[in-house]
């Protein structure tokens, strides 16, 4: 089989879970009826070869191969407390082959269908259940039986259920107890892990519904047994589709050749012969040394994957996504298509359209970290590429509908810097709330109690570690852009403090009166910047925060101060920065001041804007456009002042327009922006 055949293979193979780690019977019903893990490496270790008995592994091997089964004469089965069953090299391979197994041998609900020839039939009360529960369902039912019988050494695959892991040795997630489950809160896999509990629970019904119909005795079908069954499938069962063309698939065990374990770097090929058997071959094998562990690899399987499936997980795992789900209101998803949104003409960013005409509802989609071995997404604006195309565009989406901006007036292949930002604020903010439920632990931690939570917690960590990563980089453009100290030469994000610094620069007397109001109408002194900066912080006016009220007076204040200067009445102090008219020519450009005015508190603005009485249409005026820029455009970002997390009301301010470098930071790596 070709790699892109066996890919494809892979991709679809059914999902899997775990090994024999101790198999001690943990099923309630009675004495366990297969020896349990002790027994089974007392006898695989302590063997007399002289006596004449027989391990379960050897006489596993024995009857594969009476059977028509072919395993490589240079290999082992091997058994360990942290691998189970695995294989390895006696000695060098002298073919790509390690193990062949034949149709005759395979396990399925089709061995149940005596109308068909294709497999031996195996006789059972099961048969009667044939199309009346889905096929997969069937299986485990068979598995069950197969195992729990009580003249089970007689049953055909007796030999290969022996070897199979134990109910209380599974490791997936339906067999986590409500303190293992802890660890997956917040991860996807909690929520998927219930799904799947409720989707068995829903099958076993039915199928108990159909043996007691039938005048099956449902009592060797115990939901415990069932969900073993289910996981020996999860974990180890291939799909049909190549070996039995022209059915449709259901999931198939073929004993022996599922015995390897999985490295994701393993180079091996599915070699299937339809009708016939199915052979796995290692194709590096010349560099394989005696001793070597012989992997299979199931394809490159993202932790979730693996735990829920196989009940383990890869640590570093190099395929690690993070699965999101986010969606637009259907409201505003309608009113976008309206608007022609959802055209391949409208998709921002250079992204690839191809989500447009996907059933994106039904696929997911995922965060992808730097260095990712599927690459990221097709994005102009390099910090969106860990995000998929589809939510990008539906934070860009919300942020047209934020700013008030019919997309119409944008032109996809040059966006405006503000609207880039408003979808950056947008995006990380999304993505700061959904990564609040997945902390990043402070530490590493090396021991377990049990080998559930060792595996839960390596892919908990490496999904924490990709939200915070995706976030964190998304953070840095934003802190980048946050201004502290000097003259701004270019676009940055400000808070009152830094804002009023300009005034105090440039309009001194100004800035004064201003103060003055502030003392009075907050109690807030402005002589330290640190001092005022946590205390305006942590004051409210209403039910707002207080610094958005003081950002609505200030910047009423410098739209004053520079309508009068385009008036030629006034001049700024400090002539040629004149950073605070920049500012204002920047903002009247993203909202252009109102005619009308609305109701304010004019005492208020008495307080904070020198000269209000001779100038008070204008100011109230001002206000008015004040008012409608701060509600629309400031945002809250968190960060700490003195030691103290708070949270400071910010905009993000231009200087001036047709400034063609002003958004230069969007087309800059995270790191260098
Ligand atoms: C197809 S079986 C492989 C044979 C298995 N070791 C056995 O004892 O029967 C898949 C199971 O092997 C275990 N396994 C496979 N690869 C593993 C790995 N890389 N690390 C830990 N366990 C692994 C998991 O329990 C998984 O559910």
């Amino acid at each position: 089989m070709h790699a892109s055949h066996r890919w494809q293979f892979w991709k679809s193979l059914t999902k899997l879970g775990t090994l024999h780690r101790s198999r001690q019977d943990s099923v309630k019903s009675g004495t366990p009826i297969m020896p349990s893990v002790d027994h089974i490496r007392a006898q695989e270790s302590t063997q007399d070869r002289d006596s004449g008995d027989v391990s379960p592994v050897e006489r596993l091997v024995h009857w594969f191969k009476t059977n028509g089964g072919e395993l490589s004469p240079d290999v082992d089965i091997a058994f360990s407390e942290s691998s189970g069953y695995h294989c390895r090299a006696k000695r060098r391979l002298g073919s790509a082959v390690v193990a062949k197994c034949p149709l005759s041998l395979t396990l399925s609900y089709l061995n149940l269908d005596h109308a068909q020839s294709i497999v031996p039939h195996v006789e059972s009360p099961l048969v009667e259940c044939v199309g009346q529960v889905p096929n997969h369902v069937l299986t485990y039912l068979l598995l069950v039986e197969q195992r729990r019988h009580p003249n089970q050494d007689r049953m055909k695959w007796y030999p290969y259920i022996a070897c199979l892991p134990e109910p209380g040795s599974m490791t997936t997630p339906l067999w986590f107890d409500n303190e293992d489950l802890k660890c997956l809160t917040g991860t996807n896999l909690a929520r998927e892990t219930s799904v799947k509990l409720d989707q068995l629970t829903k099958e076993w019904n039915q199928a108990n519904n159909v043996l007691e119909r039938v005048g099956v005795n449902a009592e060797t079908y115990s939901f415990e047994w069932f969900r073993w069954a289910a996981t020996i499938i999860s974990s180890r069962a291939f799909i049909s589709t190549h070996v039995i063309p022209g059915k449709d698939t259901f999931p198939i065990l073929f004993p022996v050749v599922d015995i390897l374990n999985h490295s994701p770097i393993a180079k091996v090929e599915w070699d299937f012969h339809p009708l016939q058997d199915f052979a796995i071959r290692i194709l590096n094998h010349d560099s394989i040394r005696p001793g070597d562990e012989l992997y299979n690899n199931y394809a490159p399987k993202q932790n979730d994957e693996l735990l829920l499936g196989y009940g383990f997980c890869v640590s570093d795992n190099p395929v690690e996504q993070f699965a999101i789900k986010m969606r637009l209101d259907p409201r505003i998803e309608q009113a976008a298509r309206s608007l022609n949104m959802f055209e391949p003409n409208n998709i921002p960013f250079e992204m690839d359209t191809s989500f447009l005409s996907s059933d994106s509802k039904e696929e997911p989609e995922y965060l992808r970290p730097k260095g990712h071995p599927f690459g990221r997404y097709v994005n102009r604006v390099p910090f969106f590429r860990g995000i998929p195309p589809s939510v990008m565009h539906m934070f860009y989406i919300r942020a047209l509908m934020n700013l008030n901006v019919n997309p119409a007036s944008v032109k996809v292949d040059s966006i405006p810097p503000r609207i880039v930002f408003e979808t950056l604020l947008l995006a990380h903010e999304a993505i700061q709330k959904r990564s609040e439920s997945l902390p990043l632990s402070p530490e590493q931690r090396h021991t377990f109690p049990n080998v559930k939570l060792k595996y839960a917690t390596i892919y908990r960590e490496g999904q924490a570690k990709i939200i915070h990563g995706i976030r964190a980089e998304l953070k840095a453009v934003i802190a980048a852009l946050r201004f502290y100290d000097g003259v701004p030469q270019h676009p940055v994000i400000v808070s009152t403090t830094e804002a009023l610094a300009r005034l105090s620069a440039e309009f001194p007397s100004h800035y004064s009166h201003f103060k003055s109001g502030l003392e009075q109408q907050y109690g807030v002194d402005l002589t330290s910047c640190t001092q005022y900066s946590a205390d305006i912080s942590s004051l409210e006016a209403g039910e707002q925060p207080a610094e958005l009220s003081v950002w609505k007076m200030l910047l009423c204040l410098c739209l004053v101060l520079y309508q009068k200067n385009e008036s030629g009445t006034t001049q700024a102090h400090n002539g040629p920065q004149q950073v605070v008219y920049g500012w204002m020519e920047y903002l009247i450009s993203e909202h252009p001041p109102p005619t009308r005015t609305a109701d304010m508190d004019a005492e208020m603005l008495q307080d904070f804007i020198l000269g209000w009485k001779e100038n008070e249409e204008m100011v109230e005026r001002a206000y008015t456009w004040a008012d409608e820029v701060v509600n629309r455009l400031a945002f809250p970002l968190d960060e700490e002042v003195a030691g103290e997390d708070v949270q400071r009301i910010c905009m993000y301010l231009e200087i001036g327009v047709g400034d063609d470098a002003a958004g230069e930071w969007m087309y800059r790596d995270a790191e260098k922006v």
